[in-house]
């Protein structure tokens, strides 16, 4: 068995997706069933005898995802426990699952130098066999004999007696080379260099266009798309955050067995090591929660801006699934002003009252279920600190979601940044004169992030940039970090899993002149 293991991703926010059952699949599509009669002529007894469970758990959510648009995140856990596959099976499972699912770009280009037809014209399912049985050969240390016959094995129960034959033709020449070895094939056989970086990662090559474009336009070397595509590969720790006013990190009964460390830059986060948050006190009590560390510093940084004159009353205008909004909650409570959380969908704006369930009575005014388009019309100038955390592409949190990057598309850009730019043009409505907005996305893309800002001053002369960088310095100074945060010299901030070791945050804070 091997020795490497995954964490689950954290907090996907399209868990609650109404189009999508509890285990995250799309509900009208097609769906995979434990008991589907498999496309094989053999007695259900010898194909028992042949597939290893593990295995066969990653190809049903392999496929679970391709069919059904289904999360991986959300449909393994359950098909674990359904299947009673656990320990190291299961943890071989994980990995197997979401590094496959991660690897897939990588893989699908080293498979296309040795099968002879285009990819995309191969049977969907005999595709996915040929990426699992990649990833053990080059991305787990499982014995080439092993994951040879084992996938053939899964290969002739699921798909058929012919393509396990190509599968194990195929991966017999898969691993005949180790990784560093078909890593240089793929860059050498690359038209560029960003193509090759995109299929040695594994990112579409429109997003990898789109990170380095990134990187350039927020002064970083482009340079760096290397590591910035490689840390997406690579599984974040879980991090929490201890609200603060509700929990202290030094309380013993509210961490229980939970061994953790410090964050690297917000005085509010915590990495832990190894246990399920679900079995911490403080988190069954909604009293800290799992958040990334970016999102933490985001808002404190909002929290924190200087603001002349009153500061009682806060928005947060798009707050589904509530992880900001409750430690905006907890910082208001602090200082004696109130929150309204304001959210689109109902089903997410039910999470987020679970999420503020914690917080002091009077401290949230209200959880609003809403088009957050509308509040500067309805509500112009009632607000001293707004933020609005805008629905993106998630290109800056590809880490926690092992599909996600083959899911998205460019055309997604088009009606995101429309919203955007009308979240922000109703933001700065409702806040009032000499109140702060913090426009916040979790994906560097500068069309969503630079872009949606710039075009919206554009069109307005009662709004001034503050000094971003200088408020997300004062709050990891404010934190005892030891090392200064390093950003780039513009006044907005933009955070990168390969330098900070957080999503890829951006925050714009603003204030609406007096
Ligand atoms: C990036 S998520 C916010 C995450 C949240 N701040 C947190 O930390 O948990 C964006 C949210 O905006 C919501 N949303 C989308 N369109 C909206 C709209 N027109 N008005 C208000 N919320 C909207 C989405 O449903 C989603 O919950």
């Amino acid at each position: 068995m091997p020795n490497t293991s995954s964490h689950p991703p954290q907090d996907d926010p399209r868990r609650d997706d109404p189009r999508r059952n509890s285990r995250g699949r799309e509900r009208s599509a097609a769906r995979f069933r434990a008991g589907d009669r498999p496309r094989t002529s053999q007695a259900p007894s010898e194909r028992r005898k042949r597939t290893d469970p593990a295995r066969m758990v990653a190809f049903d959510v392999l496929r679970e995802v391709d069919e059904s648009d289904a999360y991986a995140n959300l449909v393994l856990p359950p098909l674990l426990r359904e299947r009673q596959i656990r320990g190291r099976d299961a943890g071989f499972a994980t990995e197997l699952t979401y590094g496959t699912l991660r690897l897939r770009g990588r893989y699908d280009a080293i498979l296309a130098t040795l099968v002879d037809r285009p990819l995309p014209g191969l049977d969907p399912a005999l595709l996915d066999v040929l990426r699992l049985g990649a990833h053990q050969v080059l991305g787990m240390r499982v014995p080439v004999h092993a994951a040879v016959s084992e996938t053939v094995g899964l290969a002739r129960n699921r798909v058929g007696a012919g393509p396990a034959q190509m599968v194990n033709a195929v991966l017999r020449r898969v691993s005949e080379r180790p990784l560093d070895e078909w890593l240089s094939v793929l860059t050498k056989e690359a038209p560029d260099a960003l193509a090759g970086l995109a299929a040695t990662e594994s990112h579409p090559m429109w997003i990898a266009r789109a990170m380095r474009e990134a990187l350039a336009g927020n002064g970083r070397d482009v340079d760096e798309i290397g590591a910035l595509l490689a840390a997406d590969n690579v599984p974040p720790r879980v991090t929490l955050v201890a609200r603060p006013g509700l929990v202290d990190v030094s309380d013993e009964a509210a961490w229980g067995d939970a061994e953790l460390v410090g964050g690297r830059w917000a005085s509010t986060a915590l990495r832990l090591e190894g246990s399920d948050p679900a079995g911490i006190p403080a988190i069954r009590e909604g009293l800290a929660g799992v958040q990334d560390e970016g999102s933490q510093l985001v808002t404190l940084a909002l929290a924190g801006a200087p603001l002349d004159g009153r500061d009682e009353r806060w928005l947060d205008l798009c707050a589904g699934p509530g992880g900001k909004a409750a430690l905006l909650a907890a910082l208001a409570a602090q200082r004696g002003a109130t929150l309204v959380a304001n959210e689109v969908a109902p089903h997410r704006a039910r999470l987020v009252a679970n999420a503020l369930a914690a917080i002091p009575e009077g401290v949230v005014e209200e959880v609003r279920t809403g088009d957050g388009r509308d509040v500067g019309a309805d509500e112009p100038g009632a607000y001293d600190r707004v933020l609005v955390d805008a629905p993106c592409t998630g290109l800056g949190a590809l880490r926690r979601r092992p599909e996600s990057r083959w899911r998205r598309t460019p055309s997604d850009l088009a009606e995101l940044t429309g919203l955007q730019r009308e979240l922000l043009a109703s933001a700065l409505d409702a806040v009032r004169p000499g109140g702060v907005v913090a426009y916040v996305t979790c994906s560097p893309h500068l069309a969503e992030t630079q872009l949606v800002v710039s075009d919206v001053l554009k069109k307005r002369d009662d709004v001034e940039r503050l000094d971003t960088a200088a408020a997300v310095r004062s709050v990891v100074s404010a934190s005892g970090a030891g090392e200064e945060i390093p950003l780039s010299d513009r006044d907005d901030v933009q955070l990168w899993p390969h330098v900070h070791g957080t999503d890829a945050m951006h925050l714009t804070l603003l204030r609406k002149r007096a």
